[in-house]
């Protein structure tokens, strides 16, 4: 059937795997990483175990796609791009619209651009790698997959702001949330791991990389998440603040004379986070190696758990009880400590991880210790497979 491309633009990332359908293996992938936070790093695995790897300034999406491009080709991954039968493309924010992945033409194009503002480090990047490729493969198959469709099943009781009704008749104001395609996967191999249907289990899935979220979901379909109208809401985050109160936003655009909102977002959504709080570093590992001697790596460190056991427990809350929670995404695959740390915070509910389980990564795994009430569940994601799957359903 031919080779099929997933492309998943990420807020300072850009991925792809290439997979050979329908068997669904991959010949190729690669990530291009830090782009616009200088020294990016590029690597690309292919072939029989080979690895392609450098450091180089990558200032934007555009760029970065271009460089995919031409290392595709120069590596011989791809010689001809008619090889491509099917391209899929991660876009994050499909508003109440797309309820579903869609084949994209000029229509689905421009609605994506059109939402920009509900996801502004995302959607325009996805925009630009629809746009490159409909240049190189103009007829070939293009599917958007959206973070958002897998929550339009959110209640309105979870989905409405408490600000005046007609906002969101009149400018979809309300929670779309986001990384739904992540969720969607996780929650599918818990089902496969628990060894029952998804639709009878309630879950609450952390997705916890550079953005992160938490998902709750019922009768398998989500119920509640912590992002919000963009991916700025919710737990603590690499360079995002998450939940803050609105007024603080009004009192620091007087105090730092900041006259266009937008300005203040981009402080909220590139300065905060752990990079803000700590004021080493973006990433964890960075912030883990030092947090002993500096206070504000361990503050940042600490608020990030903190964040993330709040949510938990207001998700077993709402959905009184669960049957599993599941760590995904850099973080949640990774970190040995922080999961050990947010179980070890959990234990009231019945949920406790096993440390000699626990000293493990990338793998799937059930780390709870015997007997726990609520399962621990390590799954790492897969979104791109998701993503070349969806462009087989819509194939048809
Ligand atoms: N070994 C590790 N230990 C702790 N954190 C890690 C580790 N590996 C990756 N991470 C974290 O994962 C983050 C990237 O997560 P990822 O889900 O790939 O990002 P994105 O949100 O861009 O898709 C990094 O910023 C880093 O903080
Ligand atoms: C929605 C979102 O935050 O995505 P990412 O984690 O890939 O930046
Ligand atoms: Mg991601």
């Amino acid at each position: 059937m031919g080779k099929s491309l997933a492309i998943n633009a990420g807020s300072s990332t850009l991925k792809f795997k290439l997979f050979q359908m329908p068997e669904e293996s991959v010949i190729a992938e690669g990530a291009i990483d830090r782009i616009g936070l200088g020294n990016s790093l590029v690597e690309i695995k292919y072939g029989d175990g080979e690895k392609y790897k450098t450091t180089q300034d990558v200032n934007d999406h555009k760029e970065a796609i271009q460089l995919m491009l031409d290392q595709l080709t120069k590596l011989e991954i791809i010689t001809d791009f008619n090889e491509i039968t099917g391209i899929g493309h991660r876009v994050v924010a499909g508003g109440e619209e797309f309820k579903d992945s869609a084949v994209i033409d000029d229509d689905v194009l421009q609605k994506i651009k059109d939402l920009a503002e509900y996801a502004p480090l995302h959607n325009p990047a996805a925009a630009m790698g629809i746009e490159a490729f409909k240049k190189i493969l103009p007829n070939v198959l293009s599917v958007a997959v959206f973070d958002t469709s897998f929550h339009t099943s959110m209640p309105e009781v979870n989905y409405m702001y408490s600000i005046p009704y007609e906002y969101y008749e009149k400018f979809g104001a309300r929670k779309y949330g986001a990384h739904g395609t992540s969720h969607r996967y996780v929650a599918n191999r818990a089902a496969a791991m628990l060894g029952k249907p998804l639709k009878d289990l309630k879950l609450i899935t952390m997705h916890i990389g550079a953005g992160g979220s938490i998902t709750a979901i019922k009768d398998g379909k989500s119920y509640d998440t912590s992002m919000g109208f963009t991916p700025l809401a919710g737990i603590e985050m690499a360079t995002r603040s998450g939940d803050i109160d609105a007024s603080l936003v009004a009192y620091l655009m007087e105090k730092l004379n900041i006259d266009k909102p937008s300005d203040m977002i981009n402080i909220l959504n590139k300065k905060s986070g752990l990079v803000g709080v700590s004021g080493v570093s973006a990433d964890m590992r960075e912030l883990e190696a030092v947090q002993d001697k500096n206070h504000r790596a361990k503050l940042a460190r600490d608020m990030f758990i903190n964040r993330i056991v709040r949510y938990v427990g207001a998700y077993l809350a709402e959905l009184g009880g669960a049957d599993a929670i599941v760590f995904t995404a850099g973080v949640g695959e990774n970190d040995i400590m922080i999961r050990q740390e947010v179980a070890d915070k959990l234990t009231y509910f019945g949920i406790g991880v096993d440390p000699e389980k626990n000293n493990i990564r990338g793998v799937e795994r059930d780390l709870s210790v015997a007997g726990s009430k609520i399962k621990t569940l390590l799954i790492p994601t897969d979104e791109e497979l998701m993503i070349v799957r969806d462009i087989e359903r819509l194939r048809k």
